[in-house]
């Protein structure tokens, strides 16, 4: 078996935790473009890796497995029986309720990710800025430019939860809430509208 550290035992470690999210989202799709969904986690541990210098196994075996305790069958103890205590530990932190209604979620999410670990931080944020990005490519076929202006609020609330974390990962962050939306024919606008207030994203975004 190759030794924990080693480059083989890194590059083995990562394909473990992409192989476990693949099987576990399956035939999950995204709601804007409807490529598979285990496509989403992969691109937030490659931020992680190419924006933010990250190159600690265990916060990039969490990222690839983000989503896959709170949109999946799988539990926190199967990921800990597979990765570990602090795989396991990322994961719960990054995992909201689903029992919650959206708002309360939300709202839950933006308190955990003031006192969240940095690795829970730097996944938060790396995942943030996907969405972002997937909102201003294909947005969920749902949401019209309203809805897209309220995730740009509540992604930004995430983003002041977790300042100070990495200055590449933030910059990255706050130069795609600046970026131009269009949705369903909106005329383009800055994703963050410059009169944005702390709780706005609840007027736009449907509670159930
Ligand atoms: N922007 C975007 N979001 C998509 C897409 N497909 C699925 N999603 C998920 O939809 C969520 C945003 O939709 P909302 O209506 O605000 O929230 P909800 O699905 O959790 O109720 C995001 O969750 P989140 O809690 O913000 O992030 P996550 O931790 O679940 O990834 C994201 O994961 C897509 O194509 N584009």
């Amino acid at each position: 078996m190759a030794e924990e550290g080693s480059a083989l035992g890194l590059a083995g470690g990562l394909l473990k935790a992409a192989a476990f999210a693949g099987r576990a989202h399956g035939k999950q799709t995204r709601k804007g473009d409807g490529t598979p969904y285990v496509n989403h986690p992969i691109q937030v541990a490659e931020f992680l890796t190419e924006i933010a210098g990250i190159t600690d196994l265990a916060i990039l075996q969490a990222a690839l497995l983000h989503d896959v305790v709170e949109d999946t069958s799988v539990t926190l103890a199967d990921i800990r029986a597979a990765f570990g205590d602090q795989v396991a530990g990322y994961v719960q932190e990054v995992s909201d309720d689903k029992s919650c209604t959206r708002h309360e979620r939300k709202a839950a999410e933006i308190e955990h990710a003031r006192t969240a670990s940095r690795g829970a931080k730097l996944i938060k944020l790396a995942d943030k800025l996907h969405n972002l990005r997937s909102v201003q490519g294909t947005p969920p076929a749902s949401w019209d430019q309203h809805r897209a202006h309220a995730y740009f609020g509540f992604a930004s609330e995430i983003l002041e939860a977790c300042r100070g974390t990495n200055a590449a990962l933030e910059a990255a962050f706050e130069h795609e809430l600046s970026q131009d939306i269009s949705v369903q024919g909106s005329a383009p606008s800055p994703g963050l509208r410059s009169d944005y207030v702390a709780g706005d994203w609840r007027k736009h975004t449907p509670d159930a």
